[in-house]
């Protein structure tokens, strides 16, 4: 199941510290991500795209406005919702089998079910074979795996993910993208996915929304017009990728325009 997630004319206003004036990430931002939407956000450096993730997350409450997943205010975290960070966020003195099966056992789920999902996200990421080794005997691709494989063992109704790929080589980057639209196209969750690499956008969303440096306005909200699978070096493909770099330089120096399609 997935659910789908709105934010309602959404403000975030953090307050001065050491000196430093308030700070308004984003005033008024306003979208719809639909259930079961690959919607990715690109934007300049501090425009607010990990404000807004972290909205949903419920790490952080808005100043002003709603966030809504599956119709209901977000109060807090919560296990409808799963992230994954740049960084793997993996318990080092834990295997990988452990830190798949924590984010289970937090769900109460019995022994069984426990087994059996466990060894079935863990295959669908490729790292069954490694399920008794700690994270720091594997490679960056691997640890942000088996990242990976624990939040989709939660079962979360919608997915975070916050440069999941961005500390990767661009070899392995294109295996776990690869590997996260099979996963994506047999669940069919909602998936927020922040990054700052056009191609990325462009292979993963079906949206892709681009905010702007001012107070998180959408510059561009972008339906993506490919179909699946994707071919990195179609021209359809490159077309895309030169339109949406296109809005992203505009967001760089721009504000206050909003493309629809
Ligand atoms: N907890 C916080 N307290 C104060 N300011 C914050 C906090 N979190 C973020 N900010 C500020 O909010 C702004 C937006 O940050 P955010 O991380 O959302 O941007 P971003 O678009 O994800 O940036 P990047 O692409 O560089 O990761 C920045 O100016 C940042 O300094």
């Amino acid at each position: 199941m997935s659910k789908s997630v709105s934010f309602q004319n959404v403000s975030k206003t953090f307050p001065p510290r050491r000196g430093a004036p308030a700070n308004t990430v984003l005033a008024g931002f306003t979208h719809e991500v639909a259930s079961g939407e690959f919607l990715c956000l690109l934007g300049p450096s501090g425009c607010g795209k990990s404000t807004a993730l972290n909205l949903v997350a419920g790490f952080a409450a808005p100043t002003e406005g709603r966030v809504l997943v599956g119709g209901e205010p977000v109060r807090g975290p919560g296990p409808d919702r799963g992230i994954v960070f740049q960084q793997y966020a993996l318990f080092p003195w834990y295997t990988v089998r452990r830190n798949v099966e924590l984010g289970l056992e937090a769900k109460g789920a019995d022994r069984a079910t426990r087994d059996s999902v466990t060894e079935r996200m863990l295959r669908a990421v490729g790292l069954w074979q490694h399920r008794d080794k700690f994270p720091k005997e594997l490679s960056g691709g691997m640890k942000q795996r088996a990242a990976i494989a624990r939040t989709l063992a939660a079962d979360p109704q919608v997915i975070l993910m916050d440069e999941p790929f961005a500390a990767l080589d661009a070899q392995t980057r294109e295996h776990l993208q690869q590997e996260l639209l099979t996963i994506w196209e047999g669940l069919r969750k909602t998936v927020i996915f922040v990054t700052h690499s056009v191609q990325e956008a462009v292979l993963l969303a079906d949206r892709i929304v681009v905010l702007g440096r001012d107070h998180g306005n959408i510059v561009a909200d972008l339906a993506s017009p490919l179909g699946r699978p994707r071919d990195r070096l179609s021209d359809a493909v490159v077309a895309f990728e030169r339109d949406v770099y296109g809005w992203l330089k505009h967001a760089e120096t721009q504000s206050g325009e909003r493309a629809a399609s």
